[in-house]
């Protein structure tokens, strides 16, 4: 349903996006993830005919997505989305079926059906009053009035409480059930987890991972074991048993008092082992042992700590224009207390 190849856009020398190159299927919803200045936005304007590429193509729905015809297949929403604030959502949405030249009587069902999912109250009340969520309600219904194909979300949640946070996913999973093909683009990764067929993360302007979460957690993430003893393993007779030329040795560290225990974060049970070893000869034992499953945002946060090369053209790693750093992300709570809430306990 979208095909993405070789695309590029550069402003000047900076390229916003390098070398782009994925597909989307028919009924997938599609996560694009990076941070600030990432090029997700670029890439989405780019789908829904915005932007020209400066090389390579997007094709929707079997369009070059700069066809006018490919817009009668797409529903875009962009990351700000004013209304115009003297209408009522109903006169506003009526207002989009008509530039698409919906018929009146299939226009008004469409409106009412979103606006009944979308749980829109005060459809009569002008937009300039309503809340931040009902506006972006509206903006969705708005994305839907031609009844498009595929459906083009830019940080569709952006801003929005728990609650209305979790009607619009739910809504873009209904929109899933219902064959659309969706794109979206978020910060949250627990909203990408919680929606995405596939996803692709982008670190400055290029794509860094994709797959299902699962792959790349797999590929790209790294298991760690969490080892408490009741004693601090003993360094000195650790390091004795460590060939020094062996990564995953080097990787052991020193343990952390944590509370009357000692944990020690390993990548692998044949470190785990060395850890009981220095446990053992210091006089104590290994109490517990907790395997953590790298989540997305772990991989995530390797990824784009990572400076990619080439963005400038003519080859220079600069900074982002927007000084890029992962601290774009909305990291949304404590990662290590999610860890371990997340964790799977293997006792001893
Ligand atoms: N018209 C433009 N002229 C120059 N640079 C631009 C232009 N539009 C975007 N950029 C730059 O391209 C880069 C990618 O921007 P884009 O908006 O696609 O990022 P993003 O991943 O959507 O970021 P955010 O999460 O902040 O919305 C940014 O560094 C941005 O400053």
């Amino acid at each position: 349903m979208i095909e993405v190849a070789g695309l590029e856009k550069t402003y000047g020398d900076f390229s916003a996006v390098v070398d782009s190159t994925f597909a989307v299927e028919e009924g997938e919803v599609f996560g694009i993830v990076g941070p600030n200045g990432a090029g997700k936005t670029t890439t989405l304007k780019t789908l829904a005919g915005l932007i020209e590429p400066t090389a390579g193509e997007a094709r929707v729905a079997g369009y070059d997505s700069t066809e006018p015809a490919m817009r009668h297949h797409l529903g875009f929403l962009p990351e700000e989305s004013p209304l115009y604030e003297e209408m009522t959502a109903t006169s506003y949405l009526r207002f989009f079926a008509d530039l698409y030249e919906v018929p009146r009587s299939v226009a008004d069902e469409r409106i009412d059906r979103a606006l009944d999912r979308l749980d829109l109250d005060h459809r009569d009340r002008r937009l300039g009053d309503v809340s931040k969520g009902m506006k972006r309600k509206v903006a969705i219904a708005r994305s839907l009035v031609n009844d498009p194909d595929v459906l083009v979300y830019d940080e569709p949640a952006s801003g929005l409480d728990p609650v209305t946070t979790n009607s619009v996913l739910e809504f873009t999973r209904e929109l899933r059930a219902a064959g659309k093909t969706v794109v979206f683009s978020a910060h949250n990764l627990y909203h990408v987890e919680s929606v995405c067929d596939r996803v692709v993360i982008m670190n400055e302007g290029r794509i860094v991972a994709r797959g299902t979460v699962d792959e790349i957690r797999e590929r790209h993430g790294e298991t760690t074991y969490h080892v408490y003893t009741d004693v601090e393993p003993e360094a000195g007779a650790n390091e004795a048993e460590i060939d020094v030329g062996d990564a995953e040795a080097a990787d052991i560290g020193t343990a952390e008092e944590v509370g009357d225990r000692y944990r020690t974060v390993v990548p692998s049970m044949d470190a785990v082992d060395r850890v009981r070893t220095a446990a053992s000869d210091a006089g104590g034992t290994v109490v517990d042992i907790r395997t953590r499953e790298p989540s997305l945002e772990d991989v995530f946060l390797d990824l784009v700590g990572r400076p990619m090369p080439g963005r400038r053209r003519g080859g220079g790693s600069g900074p982002d224009a927007d000084g890029d750093t992962s601290e774009g992300w909305n990291r949304d709570g404590d990662r290590e207390k999610r860890a371990e809430t997340a964790t799977s306990e293997g006792a001893e």
